[in-house]
């Protein structure tokens, strides 16, 4: 079953074309790793599937749902499809247990202390329960990432979306936040798209490997394909040298 579906999917900004007939189907359960070069359209790309951009033409279905469709509620997409971003977004003047109890308590109206307990629980998951009582400040920027992707799994979605998760982070706590992403990862009802240079997650766990650039998608490879043997495209072929070389 497909969870992710873009048709011939095009983007602009004004007068700029940002994404190029968009072709990309996304099973339920699948890891995709999305890579490519500075300013290839990865964030678009990505940003779409939750409604953060429209698009302008083609058909893009989530869990079913065409977006283009006026009556498509985008509070249910979002529920079902939740999002990390590079800089954890998390409240700052919330404890690190609210963060996480505050979107399932507004959106889904969970019992209070059914809240409370599955907030422990993945508090306990990302290694952080020790922290629930403190504000996002007086953690580390791996920290609040993990604690972002508590947040975001809170809401028991079916996808999660990472838009360069360890990219703001310094390099000892990356390995850390990687970690959780794989544990999700391994879990097999869980849909992830995942936009990062880490290129050891996407061998470990990735399914498959898109390669983007100029806004078009160039490559789309089973992991396999991608690392073992050579992508066919000549971009991604130079793009994957420099990444793994450095
Ligand atoms: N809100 C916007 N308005 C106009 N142009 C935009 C906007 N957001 C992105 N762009 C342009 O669209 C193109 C794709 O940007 P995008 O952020 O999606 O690329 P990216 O592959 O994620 O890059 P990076 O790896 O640097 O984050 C870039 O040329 C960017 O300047």
């Amino acid at each position: 079953m497909s969870m992710i579906e873009f048709h011939d999917v095009q983007k602009y900004y004004g007068d700029f074309h940002a994404l190029h007939d968009i072709n990309l189907t996304i099973d339920a359960g699948e890891t995709v790793v999305l890579i490519g070069p500075s300013g290839s359209g990865k964030s678009t790309l990505i940003r779409t599937i939750n409604g953060l951009e429209t698009i302008q033409e083609g058909k893009l279905i989530v869990n079913g749902q065409d977006l283009a469709e006026k009556k498509t509620d985008m509070n249910r997409i979002r529920k079902n499809v939740g999002m990390v971003f590079q800089h954890f977004n998390l409240y700052a003047n919330k404890t690190i247990l609210e963060n996480i109890m505050l979107a399932p308590r507004m959106v889904l109206h969970r019992p209070e202390d059914e809240n409370k307990k599955l907030a422990m629980d993945l508090l306990d998951r990302v290694g952080l329960a020790d922290q629930a009582p403190k504000l996002p400040a007086q953690l580390s920027g791996g920290q609040q990432q993990r604690i972002a992707i508590a947040r975001s799994l809170a809401m028991k979605p079916k996808a999660l979306l990472f838009d360069e998760p360890t990219s703001a982070l310094d390099p000892e706590m990356i390995d850390d936040v990687l970690n959780v992403m794989k544990d999700i990862a391994r879990d097999s009802a869980m849909t992830m798209l995942v936009v990062t240079h880490e290129m050891g997650f996407a061998r470990e766990v990735a399914n498959r490997v898109v390669f983007m650039a100029d806004g078009r998608i160039l490559e789309d490879d089973s992991k396999e394909r991608f690392f073992d043997g050579q992508p066919s495209n000549e971009r991604a072929r130079q793009f994957l040298s420099k990444i793994i070389t450095h």
